[in-house]
């Protein structure tokens, strides 16, 4: 492929954990972020239009920026001087992998002006080395629900099947709160007790998505390893479980690092199940967007 002037990417939501897989399982979803670079002589101009579109730096700071020049860091060349166009679809610092839609955004981007020197494998590592773990950044790329391992070396990454009959459903609050505010309150170590807990608890979740059966994706949704300690910072956390489980959903967890809340439910279910959260959370005092989703099968797109 030869090099071109302009490109245009789009990048899917995520949602990581979902539960037990905390740090190496995400699923792609239909709501994306879309970035134009286009080469320009001068300097770097950034324009961000969409919600909460004066939140996301316009300097060399923008995350997005910050991982264009690390794939021009990566095949030691001196990046070209470019204009960045950003429309917001994925809300920032909500848990629904923003910060990934960057990562991934920048580095796709960089290759497809450089006419795909990377393979997407070399892009994919770039991408987790950049994020600090895979769950995110990984479906961003590839689309669908993944887990991916490691033993040191390469990543090793599987598609996980998820059964048609299941809805996400995606309860955003309207406030933020930081993947590393929402790090910092986690133990460096856990015991072995919750480490067999969730190691069983992630291989049912991996067939109740496959099968769709309810009574294992209602075990299955259970952790022990993140969300005991992050739920004091998301007001409504318990109400809400118990709403999305009384109108029909198999259970609820935190999105990636939250605070948005995410219930897996079936087609019959779904629209009580949205209704039961944003009523929840209502009576708790906060706004909220609650929506069904659909999983994202194809990643990043470039045009
Ligand atoms: N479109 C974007 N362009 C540039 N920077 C972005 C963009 N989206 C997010 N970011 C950066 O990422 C930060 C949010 O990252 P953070 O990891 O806290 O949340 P998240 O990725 O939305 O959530 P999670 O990792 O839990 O799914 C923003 O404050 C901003 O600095
Ligand atoms: N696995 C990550 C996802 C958010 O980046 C976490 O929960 O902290």
């Amino acid at each position: 492929m030869s090099v071109v002037s302009a490109i245009t990417v789009t990048v899917p939501a995520t949602t990581a954990n979902l539960g037990p897989g905390f740090d190496c399982i995400g699923a792609a979803l239909k709501l994306y972020n879309e970035f134009k670079f286009t080469r320009q002589e001068g300097g770097l101009s950034i324009h961000v239009t969409g919600t909460e579109a004066e939140r996301v730096q316009t300097d060399e700071s923008n995350l997005l920026y910050q991982a264009f020049v690390k794939f021009y860091q990566y095949i030691e060349q001196t990046p070209p001087t470019v204009k960045i166009e950003i429309k917001l679809g994925v809300p920032l610092a909500r848990g629904l992998g923003s910060s990934a839609t960057a990562i991934v955004g920048g580095l796709v981007a960089a290759n497809q002006l450089e006419g795909a020197t990377l393979s997407q494998s070399q892009v994919m590592e770039l991408a987790i080395a950049m994020e600090g773990h895979p769950d995110n950044v990984v479906p961003a790329l590839l689309g669908g629900c993944r887990l991916a391992a490691t033993s040191g070396a390469a990543w090793e990454i599987c598609d996980v099947p998820w059964h048609q009959n299941i809805v996400p459903v995606i309860a955003i609050p309207n406030f933020e709160l930081s993947t590393s505010e929402a790090r910092g309150v986690l133990p460096t170590e856990v015991s072995r007790a919750d480490a067999i807990f969730n190691t069983a608890h992630l291989g049912l979740l991996l067939r109740g998505l496959e099968t769709g059966n309810g009574q294992w994706l209602k075990t299955a949704l259970q952790d022990k390893l993140h969300q005991p300690y992050r739920k004091a910072l998301i007001p409504g956390y318990d109400v809400l479980n118990i709403a999305a489980v009384s109108a029909g959903a198999y259970g609820m967890v935190i999105s990636g690092a939250g605070p948005t809340l995410l219930a897996l439910t079936d087609k019959l279910h779904s629209e009580a199940v949205e209704a039961a959260m944003l009523a929840a959370w209502q009576e708790e005092g906060i706004t909220a967007e609650v929506r069904s989703l659909s999983l994202d099968t194809q990643g990043a797109k470039s045009f």
